[in-house]
């Protein structure tokens, strides 16, 4: 089974790029870069690791972005992520970054924007993985410091096809940014938004109904309203799951309580994601591995999970149908009749 979920090709549509900052990588760039850290080794930061929600988390992920300074860091956190992704047979990967956690610090936007942009451009040459960048927005900081991060990235545009909405959801609803995302969706941006990872469904309904959202970041709250389930079935409104970071965040005790396989089997377009794979404990491989074997999840629930993948990105018809039929061969070629 573990070759066959690492051999299975599938896209990534949840990543935040910070999140793929290995502990190595960090003293790495902490010594380039003259920071001083406040952890003595690679052990000392993985023990930091003990997370108890999502805030938790995110004080330790900003602290371990501060690293990140010269085009070329982001260029070699990005490269890094995308040969790990290549190993696992990831064939389109969708990654969110985080400007204002850089910007906040005094690096240009151009710094961020660039080291990543050229090190996706050399992934689709050179690796074979296509891409697609998701600007996303920290909801815990004000709708006016959003506006002006939009306004950063319109010279940019044609190459950052949609916008999202992350960091600290309790209290930051969809709502608070919906003049933000009216904008975005004027100059061509689609959008996403984490919704219902710690927050109820009703933020959710505020992603759909005012951010207007091709897809739900998380969203596995859903499971509380009804209503709510039937509307995403019905419109085949994806949800990006990520294992991984759910029990790692406490959202579920333990990955057998999780709902993935209820939601896929009640009829949601569920992916399989790895958020922020330095930092809860696995790429997207493990991230499948870890719900199969808890999960019980069934080789043709694995393929189902792998084409929603693909279903759910943001790539032309045209290429979907592409890896679909890549993904299908693959399975065929498993004999996923004798699964
Ligand atoms: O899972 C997440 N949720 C919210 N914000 C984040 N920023 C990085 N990862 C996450
Ligand atoms: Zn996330």
């Amino acid at each position: 089974m573990e070759k066959f979920i690492r051999d299975l090709p599938k896209a990534e549509l949840h990543l935040h790029i910070e999140g793929t900052l290995e502990p190595e990588m960090m003293f790495e760039l902490a010594q380039r870069n003259n920071i001083d850290l406040p952890y003595k080794s690679v052990s000392e930061v993985r023990d930091a690791y003990n997370f108890t929600d999502l805030q938790s988390f995110l004080d330790i992920y900003y602290q371990g972005s501060e690293v990140l300074q010269k085009e070329q860091d982001f260029y070699d956190l990005t490269w890094a992520y995308l040969e790990k992704a290549a190993s696992q047979n990831v064939r389109h990967t969708e990654i969110f970054f985080d400007p204002q956690c850089h910007t906040s610090r005094g690096i240009a936007f151009e710094t961020v924007y660039q080291g990543i942009y050229q090190a996706l451009q050399d992934g689709q040459t050179k690796l074979g993985i296509s891409s697609n960048l998701i600007l996303s927005f920290l909801r815990d900081l004000s709708a006016e410091e959003a506006f002006a991060t939009l306004e950063q990235a319109l010279p940019y545009k044609d190459t950052i096809p949609a916008v999202g909405l992350d960091s600290a959801e309790q209290g930051n609803p969809p709502s608070k940014f919906k003049e933000v995302f009216d904008r975005a969706q004027a100059e061509g941006f689609l959008t996403v938004a984490h919704a219902g990872e710690e927050g109820p469904p009703e933020y959710i309904w505020e992603a759909i109904n005012l951010l207007k959202v091709s897809r739900i970041d998380h969203g596995v709250r859903s499971m509380e309203d009804p209503e709510l389930l039937d509307y995403l079935v019905d419109k085949q409104i994806p949800l990006t799951v990520c294992p991984l970071s759910n029990v790692e965040l406490k959202v579920f005790d333990s990955m057998a309580k999780h709902n993935l396989k209820k939601l896929l089997n009640l009829g949601i377009c569920a992916t399989v994601n790895s958020d922020d794979p330095s930092y809860f404990g696995g790429y997207i491989a493990e991230n499948y591995q870890a719900a199969q074997s808890a999960l019980d999840l069934t080789k043709q629930e694995l393929y189902q999970l792998a084409k929603n993948s693909f279903q759910a990105s943001f790539l032309s018809p045209e290429s979907k149908h592409k890896l679909i039929a890549e993904l299908d061969d693959y399975c065929r070629i498993a004999d996923l009749a004798k699964a």
